[in-house]
């Protein structure tokens, strides 16, 4: 069957599609002159009153597609400004004939002093996917005068300063209000700080041949909302409880009995056959009041579950589970059972801060969810390292622990040992909320234990998690966001035909 999603490219990738693309051509500058073009086209549709037009010139080729933008608006009779620091001149043949082009055509040319020209519209044609190191001050200065010019910021390509491959700024970044890609969609847009940068996006494929781009290796699948229908069928009529699988949580210590309810609640909506909770003796009845369908067992150590340990199909481990000595003790065991048992499972919270103190070899067919900071831990590093190249460190956690890795935030990364990366191009900032990631686990859970493999399970759930994300802040707003409002919506998500 066909892979869901679309792919998304890295910059090693794009210069590869345009290598392929520019084969063969008389003319190097021919998708220099199509980027120009198209995005014009794209300034006209999107601000057709904008008169004033302020593009701001790199020194390289995406300076060069500035100067074919700003030739066509000056021959549409447009008030143009090409503005640049005196230092970066255009250093590319093809930049170089295109701003003599523009030159030529009485186009002028203004060196930046601290402030840009009014405008009605401004376009970010600084840098591209050359970005080679953090901007020097003159830059800084400039990149801060197109964000904060206060007029719209149509960015050719990428947003300057933003890393097309990492999603990561370094220094700073032109925050547009739309980003015009070119030859295919890149990766960096996607996650991290990408989409505060990029704003709306766009492609355009310069009308090179599909094959260019279908031939280069992708860096990453975007999937969104769509692609839910490929995992969740409809099910069989002739289906029973046995079949959708036994979810077991672990977790909930004194203090953090919540986060193994909200994991617990999430298994059950997500269409787990059974779920079963191993909790602190107090959290047994106050889980019952709120789901009565599950089944709950106060837990002092791991031998007090054995009969549950045998029957769970799939074992969640870490909401709540804090570091204290309850929780060393269920981790322990609980690694030891599942290796025993051959039970799937899956690590969130403490149980990846336990693993990261206490590195052991785990089974087979382990889902890990790491925040940004959790997998600093599991890879000895900073949460600032991981941020910076999410999809490096989402590859190397995958590879470290021989495990699925969700690698949460804005754009989740999912990854298999030694695959490519699938971005979750759903979810939104209502969800920075404790016990969001206690949802997630259970939903990963619920899926595992209703026959799907770790990979699957782990891409769908983050999906599934953020898609309900995005419907439940359609509803009533991002801000005060609740996991159970998540946990509310989430069967209408989860069937197929709720999201179409
Ligand atoms: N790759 C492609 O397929 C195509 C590329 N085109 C455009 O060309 C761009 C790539 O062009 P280039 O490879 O010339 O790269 P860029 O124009 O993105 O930037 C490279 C230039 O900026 C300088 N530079 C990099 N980081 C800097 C920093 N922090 N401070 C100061 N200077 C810095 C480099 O020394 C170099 O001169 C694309 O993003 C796109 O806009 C288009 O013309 C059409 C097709
Ligand atoms: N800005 C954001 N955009 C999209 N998703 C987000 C954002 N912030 C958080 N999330 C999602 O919310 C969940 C938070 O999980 P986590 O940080 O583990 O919270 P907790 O430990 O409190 O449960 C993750 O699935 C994450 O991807
Ligand atoms: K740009």
């Amino acid at each position: 069957m066909a892979l869901p999603g679309d792919p998304l490219y890295d910059t090693a990738a794009l210069r590869a599609i345009e290598a392929s693309a520019l084969a063969g051509q008389a003319d190097p500058a021919i998708l220099m002159q199509r980027a120009g073009r198209a995005g014009w086209q794209m300034a006209r549709r999107c601000w057709p009153d904008a008169r004033r037009i302020a593009v701001v010139c790199g020194p390289g080729n995406n300076g060069g597609d500035g100067y074919v933008l700003a030739l066509q608006a000056l021959q549409a009779g447009m008030d143009v400004r090409v503005v640049r620091l005196e230092s970066q001149a255009p250093r590319t043949e093809a930049a170089q004939a295109m701003c003599a082009a523009f030159e030529t055509a009485g186009g002028r040319i203004v060196h930046f002093d601290g402030a840009l020209p009014a405008a009605d519209l401004v376009i970010d044609a600084l840098f591209g996917i050359g970005l080679s190191r953090a901007p020097d001050d003159a830059t800084t200065a400039l990149i801060e005068a197109i964000s904060g010019h206060g007029a719209p910021v149509l960015a050719l390509d990428t947003p300057s300063g933003l890393s097309a491959d990492r999603g990561s700024v370094a220094g700073a970044a032109v925050v547009a209000t739309r980003t015009l890609q070119f030859l295919a969609p890149q990766l960096g847009l996607r996650t991290g700080d990408g989409p505060d940068h990029a704003g709306a996006l766009s492609l355009d494929t310069l009308g090179i041949a599909r094959t260019c781009v279908t031939d280069a290796r992708p860096a990453a699948r975007r999937v969104d909302t769509h692609d839910l229908a490929h995992w969740l069928k409809p099910r069989r009529r002739n289906a029973h409880k046995g079949r959708h699988g036994r979810v077991l949580c672990i977790g909930g210590d004194h203090s953090t009995g919540g986060a193994v309810l909200l994991a617990a609640g999430a298994a059950l909506r997500a269409g787990a056959g059974l779920v079963e909770v191993a909790t602190q003796g107090a959290h047994v009845a106050p889980l019952l009041a709120r789901w009565p369908e599950a089944m709950v067992r106060r837990t002092d150590n791991v031998s007090a579950l054995a009969g549950a340990f045998e029957a769970a199909d799939v074992v969640a481990l870490g909401p709540g589970l804090g570091r204290g000595a309850w929780g060393h003790t269920l981790f322990e065991e609980t690694l030891d059972a599942a290796t025993a048992n051959d039970r799937p499972l899956v690590l969130d919270a403490d149980a990846l801060n336990l693993l990261a103190a206490r590195p052991r070899t785990l089974p087979a067919g382990v889902v890990l969810t790491p925040h940004p900071g959790e997998a600093a831990r599991l890879l000895g590093v900073d949460t600032a390292d991981i941020q910076r190249d999410r999809p490096a460190a989402v590859r190397a956690l995958a590879a470290r622990w021989n495990a699925v890795v969700v690698l949460k935030g804005a754009g989740s990364l999912v990854c298999a040992p030694g695959g490519v990366p699938w971005l979750i191009d759903a979810g939104n900032p209502g969800m920075a909320t404790g016990g969001m990631g206690d949802v997630l686990t259970g939903i990963i859970a619920a899926l595992r234990a209703q026959g799907h493999g770790a990979e699957d399970a782990a891409v769908c759930a983050a999906l599934l998690h953020a898609v309900a994300g995005d419907r439940a802040a359609a509803q009533g707003g991002e801000r005060g966001l609740l996991p159970g409002d998540l946990i509310d919506i989430l069967r209408a998500c989860a069937n197929p035909g709720a999201h179409a």
